[in-house]
């Protein structure tokens, strides 16, 4: 028999159930108790479907309240002084480190005030991890036992389970220095951090547990020397003690064959791999395994919401098996199922043929047992017709499948992505058009979306005011920010988003080819959940998106109004993508749709637009090499097409956010103006490697997550750091992103600063 394995299930509860509870115990109104036993029903549930599914090994400590790297942390007592001097409790620790605390002193406890550490993206996934952050004094030690506690729970209920660990290489590699440390390498730690990982995992096994698996996933990085021979040392440092679990070394997201070297004969019984991402490093993987080690195959997609093609799964674990044999293969989802929605049976409005081509967390679970069991030899003949009539089905869809769009992708050329002249002639025709001030100020789009704009938007949505009262609500909305503006004296205004939901969705929701769920909610961070729109079928553009909101701002003022779009390559990387078609055709449809939409915009008098790119950077594939630039030149393209198609007087903007940024990815844009996230940057190589950026440049001047309020000579200061490196005249004034989160008092405090700040410098360089 080919047994099957779940690799991590969704621990937010089918409803959010794990955000209501955790959110109302920050908030005071529950306790602790109330939210530990919010989080054991959750574990209870998982346990139990997946139990029920017939899965053979089912994970466990793949719960966590905040974040499983987090989760880590606290349990080896990797947590920064600031964090314990304050007598919390070990779950007020956590969130703590999560999400900072800050709590006035009541009779019983001192006040608290602490920042959060750093939360950076899990690889390529839309998921945030808290760093380890590591200094001298760190003194590693088991804090508790979640693992155990776990795997303990399970057991109680009856069902057997193998815990899942962050590996120590992984662990180590994925941590950062404290600020008081910064000459301490974290894998220099790995020998100190050993002898915890063999006590947890020798509780483990004294608690009955035969199997670990030990997560590895920087594996599918590109690796220094120091860090892959981390790897020998790791694993048979464990090996070599005793009343150990056996250890299944787990990687996915990507390509492993970089560093195969690295884990050849370790001595782990054991390897995973991501089958679905890389298909092909069946042979190589195979390679190293030893005859008694066993090959998990993950042929379910942990990262997308489709169903399997049973067929193809069938038939890459039967290679598989022709390799290794039958006996040392197990049939595995390719990561956690955490990058995926739980419950495709809680979505009551998709459109009947569309959901029938998806499979969420729960579906998931079914499909690698019918994988496992079709192995097996067990009659599942009925569920593979029915999954084959599926896959063909979708295949040829009418309503996913356009001709005429697949006609307008395969035509596009170079003609489609370039503007009629380069950006120096450009200048001066929009010189002469705009005749901005030197250091022109902008924001980037969003104003404060109100409690006033979202009761509106829900009475519309709800049918409760009809599309003239809500069309005329939003007018009255884009008016009140145009006046602000003007009145503050910015140079080039924005409309103010009070229309759009999220960037992403607004536009999906009027493009042809996407759905929505209602449900289909994906942890991005602590509480914080998203519910990505799905692309489904060919994209196309039915009718303008935002032309009516930016021609009624543009018609209230004299000034330059910036029209706002969301770019293609975000609207992709913020949606689930379709696995038919290269991604690279799913972003140059969308490019076509918004291609539409600026001509529209030109056509109509909005002639700044703003195409924004976010997400440029998460797209980029993990390793270097040739994807890497595959995917840099079909994004930058993409972008291209979107916003070439105008006359040079057109000014193309761009903005990015959220990442450390490489100018030559931006360069190959060829925005005329480019604005990036940049208040927290204090790197001055930073500010020098942007120096070299040919076309116009605004580097956000605040941080918009931050309530705090800089002062003008702040500002000043600010420009004055940049201006001693970059050309006055090629540089723009601006925050760093979007308002929308932000209160109005603060945003008037701090543009007129800002405004200032510019008119100083206007001054002091025309003088
Ligand atoms: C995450 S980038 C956001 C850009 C958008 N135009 C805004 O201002 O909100
Ligand atoms: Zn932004």
């Amino acid at each position: 028999m080919v047994e099957s394995s779940v690799l991590g299930f969704p621990r937010i509860g089918a409803l959010r159930e794990l955000k209501k509870a955790t959110e109302a115990y920050w908030s005071g109104k529950v306790d602790k108790a109330h939210l530990f036993k919010v989080g054991q029903e959750i574990r209870e549930k998982n346990w139990k479907l997946q139990k029920a599914a017939g899965v053979d090994i089912i994970p466990s400590n793949d719960f966590s309240f905040y974040d499983q790297v987090l989760d880590l942390s606290l349990l080896f007592n990797v947590i920064p002084d600031r964090y314990t001097k304050y007598d919390l409790e070990s779950i007020d620790v956590l969130f703590a480190m999560g999400r900072g605390l800050q709590r006035p002193a009541t009779e019983t406890a001192k006040a608290v005030d602490v920042t959060a550490l750093e939360m950076v993206k899990w690889f390529d996934s839309n998921y945030h991890y808290v760093r380890p952050t590591f200094s001298h004094s760190t003194e590693f030690k088991l804090n508790g036992a979640k693992p155990v506690d776990e795997y303990l729970e399970a057991k109680a209920l009856g069902i057997e389970t193998r815990p899942v660990v962050v590996g120590p290489v992984s662990y180590l590699y994925l941590g950062k220095a404290d600020k008081d440390s910064l000459d301490l390498e974290p894998i220099t730690l790995l020998e100190k951090i050993l002898p915890v990982y063999v006590e947890l995992l020798q509780k483990l096994a004294a608690a009955g547990a035969t199997s670990v698996q030990i997560d590895e996933p920087v594996l599918v990085l590109d690796l220094p020397e120091n860090i892959k021979a981390a790897y020998k040392t790791a694993y048979e440092t464990l090996a070599a003690a005793s009343g150990l679990p056996k250890l299944v070394l787990t990687t996915y997201f990507g390509d492993v064959r970089p560093n195969l070297e690295a884990i050849k004969g370790l001595p782990v019984s054991g390897f995973h791999f991501d089958f679905v991402r890389v298909p092909e490093q069946l042979d190589a993987v195979v390679e190293i395994l030893t005859p008694e080690q066993t090959l998990s195959v993950g042929v379910i997609d942990g990262r997308n919401i489709w169903k399997a093609d049973f067929a193809k799964a069938i038939a890459f674990v039967e290679s598989a098996i022709s390799k290794v044999g039958k006996d040392r293969v197990v049939v595995a989802t390719s990561s956690s199922l955490l990058h995926t929605p739980v419950d495709l049976e809680n979505e009551k409005k998709l459109d009947a043929e569309i959901k029938s081509y998806f499979s969420f967390a729960t579906q998931k679970v079914a499909e690698v047992v019918t994988v496992a069991k079709a192995i097996s030899g067990e009659d599942v003949s009925a569920a593979l017709e029915a999954n084959a009539a599926s896959i063909k089905a979708r295949a040829e869809s009418t309503i996913l499948n356009n001709a005429d769009v697949q006609a307008k992708v395969a035509a596009i050329d170079e003609s489609l992505s370039t503007r009629k002249a380069p950006f120096p002639e450009r200048l001066t025709v929009q010189k002469a058009k705009f005749n901005l001030p030197l250091f022109p100020t902008t924001t980037i789009g969003s104003f404060p979306q109100t409690k006033d704009i979202r009761i509106n938007r829900n009475k519309f949505a709800k049918g409760e005011i009809t599309e003239a009262e809500y069309d005329k609500f939003i007018e009255s909305e884009i008016e009140k920010v145009v006046r602000f503006q003007e009145e503050i004296g910015l140079d080039v205004l924005v409309h103010g988003e009070p229309e759009r939901n999220d960037m992403v969705q607004y536009f999906g929701e009027q493009l042809k080819g996407y759905a929505f769920t209602t449900n289909g909610w994906v942890q991005s961070y602590g509480s914080r959940y998203v519910r990505p729109p799905i692309v489904v079928g060919d994209v196309s553009r039915p009718a303008a998106m935002t032309v009516k909101e930016s021609v009624y701002a543009q018609s209230i003022t004299k000034k330059p109004m910036k029209g706002m779009l969301t770019g293609p390559i975000t609207c992709l990387r913020w949606s689930f993508p379709r696995n038919d078609i290269p991604q690279k055709t799913q972003a140059l449809q969308l490019a076509l749709a918004l291609r539409e939409e600026v001509q529209d915009l030109e056509k109509a008098g909005v002639t700044v637009i703003q195409v924004d790119e976010p997400a440029l950077r998460e797209g980029l594939p993990l390793r270097a090499g040739k994807d890497r630039s595959e995917y840099l030149e079909w994004a930058a393209e993409s972008f291209r097409v979107a916003t070439s198609g105008v006359e040079n007087s057109t000014q193309i903007h761009s903005h990015f956010c959220y990442s450390d940024l490489d100018p030559n990815h931006i360069k190959a844009l060829d925005a005329d103006v480019v604005s990036i996230e940049f208040s927290k940057k204090d790197d001055p190589n930073y500010i020098q490697e942007f120096s070299e950026y040919p076309n116009h440049i605004g580097l956000g001047l605040f941080d918009i997550h931050s309530p705090r309020i800089p002062s003008k000579e702040e500002f000043i200061a600010r420009i004055g750091d940049i201006l001693k490196v970059y050309s006055a005249d090629k540089f723009w004034v601006n925050p760093d992103c979007g308002l929308k989160t932000r209160g109005w008092e603060e945003v008037r405090a701090s543009l007129t600063n800002m405004v200032d700040a510019a008119k100083f410098y206007r001054e002091k360089h025309s003088s």
